[in-house]
């Protein structure tokens, strides 16, 4: 028996004693930057003479660690070694693989803020959003865990006399997978075990922004008992070792999540047969959002003040569930707007591992130049409010940013900016508000703050995202509570944390006997 799955909780730094533990672990983790982080390909490590060197966004003069990279032929022996590993680990007790995560688990649990204080670091995470991606990464590995015990016997099918049926999950082979940079331990370490724990073998290619929380990792699933060649840890450049991972021929599974350019990419290359296949690739591809607050006529407007500023600036608005858009009926638009524009103007903005701020850095130069180009295109399609700076002198700052009196089909409603800069529209009508909310080739999350219940019920057939939030924010999504993923361009809908996610990576095997 296992205990029944709960998440983990997270830390209250309003408690001296937490503030304090976690200043310790800043201080710790400091002392352990700039190491160097090994591949690890069937159980050997490798230390190549090309390096991603991580840098805090913060301050980018700080290196985090280097990490090694790998090249094509290392992809290759990544994938044979999964391929041969494969052989062995898929006829493993489900349980033992469920094991091995509930192991990694408490190896987490026990360093929770030694994780928590490399994302700070090297993704620029204020304490509250490093301390969730930590809790978030210990939630899919004990829940995964739970899935796959209550899996391992199949599904209940019908049988008649004479006639015996069973109905079983079998796995899959090589699994590749390729996460994002901003869940950074989270979505990486969900995603990697997702496939382990169904019996499939894994390559991981992580982002080249997070490659050292990655490294981490590895490290915790070998210290858990992961034999050799079951995971493969290759970080290396998209374009040159993703897509050979992608077009690999035993390459079985991948399991993305990331952009929508980089996803529908993928996606179409992995329909491709290439020499040697002889199966389709099953993909998983969980891409961007540009999802909007509701905001009702009869709505709380402390709770839709909030909301905003939650949806919109968590994390510096880096998350493909940020509240990028708020459209506000037209009676409340102007009480709502004052009310959002100055609680942002009080939010605190600054380096994390100095200070317990609100808002950090953005990730990286490119992603501060492109936020920085769509505060120009805002300051022409709409009106800037408040914000709208940015100082990347010594790491990548940008004000929180409110625009108003955006087109619902301007650039800047339209497009991900993926960046501290929420934009509002004015709706003259809920039917209208839910119709701009629906206008974008995106359906991953959305809130709806009303006190109208025929509003809501509205909304919960009419409102066409996967992730629908009622009089709260639209990020912040928890593993077995609420299961994560979109619509349309937004990706494949696999629900990660949900009931259904290990089936995704499996094959349903029917077994009849006569006798
Ligand atoms: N829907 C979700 O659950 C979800 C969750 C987190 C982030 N996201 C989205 O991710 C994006 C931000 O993350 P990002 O900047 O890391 O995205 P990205 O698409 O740039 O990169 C994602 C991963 O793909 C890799 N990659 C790049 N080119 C590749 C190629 N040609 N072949 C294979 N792999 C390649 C990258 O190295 C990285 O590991 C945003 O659009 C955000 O909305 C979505
Ligand atoms: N699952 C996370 C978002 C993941 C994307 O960045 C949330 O619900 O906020």
């Amino acid at each position: 028996m296992v205990t029944a799955y709960k998440h983990e909780p997270f830390t209250d730094f309003t408690v001296e004693e937490n503030k304090k533990a976690f200043e310790e672990a800043l201080k710790q983790v400091k002392e352990e930057l700039g190491q160097k982080h090994d591949l690890l390909v069937n159980g050997e490590r490798i230390r190549t003479d090309d390096q991603i060197v991580s840098t805090n966004p913060a301050n980018t003069k700080q290196v985090v660690g280097s990490v090694s990279k790998a090249n094509q032929d290392i992809a290759e022996k990544a994938v044979q070694s999964a391929a041969e590993a494969f052989k062995s680990w898929k006829k493993w007790d489900p349980r033992a693989r469920a094991e091995l995560l509930f192991r990694a688990a408490s190896i987490i649990r026990r360093r929770k803020h030694e994780f928590s204080a490399y994302l700070v670091y090297e993704v620029g995470k204020p304490w509250k959003e490093a301390d969730a991606d930590t809790a978030e990464a210990i939630d899919f590995l004990e829940y995964y865990a739970r899935q796959m015990i209550e899996l391992k016997d199949g599904k209940p099918v019908e049988s008649r006399p004479g006639e015996q049926n069973r109905y079983i999950y079998t796995s899959t082979g090589v699994a590749v997978v390729i996460p994002p940079w901003n869940l950074a331990f989270a979505i990486m370490a969900g995603t990697a075990v997702a496939p382990l724990v169904t019996g499939s073998t894994v390559v991981m290619k992580p982002a080249s922004n997070s490659p050292v929380i990655a490294a981490k990792f590895v490290e915790v699933l070998e210290e858990a008992g992961l034999p050799k060649g079951v995971l493969n840890f290759v970080p290396g450049s998209g374009g040159e070792v993703g897509d050979y991972l992608v077009d690999h021929p035993k390459t079985a599974l991948i399991s993305f999540t990331g952009s929508r350019d980089v996803g529908t990419r993928i996606i179409k290359r992995a329909a491709e047969i290439q020499e040697g296949q002889n199966h389709l690739k099953q993909v998983i591809a969980e891409m961007g959002g540009k999802d909007t607050v509701v905001v009702d006529s009869s709505a709380n407007l402390e709770t839709a003040a909030e909301a905003i500023i939650v949806s919109a600036f968590g994390f510096s608005g880096q998350k493909c569930s940020s509240g990028s858009r708020a459209v506000v009926h037209e009676d409340v638009y102007d009480e709502v707007l004052d009310m959002v524009a100055k609680r942002a103007k009080e939010l605190t903005v600054g380096n994390a591992s100095e200070d317990n701020v609100y808002m950090g850095p953005v990730v990286d130069q490119s992603a501060y130049d492109k936020i920085m180009s769509y505060i120009e295109i805002g300051k022409e399609e709409g009106r800037l409010v408040t914000g709208g700076k940015g100082d990347d002198s010594k790491g990548y700052f940008i004000e929180p940013t409110i625009f108003a009196d955006l087109a619902p089909d301007s650039r800047m409603q339209q497009e991900e900016i993926f960046g501290p800069v929420v934009c509002f529209t004015k709706a003259k009508d809920f039917d209208e508000a839910i119709e701009i909310a629906n206008n974008t080739e995106y359906g991953l999350t959305g809130a709806v703050i009303s006190d109208n219940r025929e509003h809501l019920e509205q909304a919960k057939y009419d409102f066409h995202v996967g992730n629908l939030y009622f009089n709260r924010n639209c990020t912040g999504a928890i593993v077995g509570y609420q299961p994560f993923g979109g619509f349309k361009m937004s990706g494949t809908d696999s629900k990660a944390g949900g009931p259904d996610y290990l089936a995704l990576h499996m094959q349903a095997k029917t077994i009849s006997e006569m006798y």
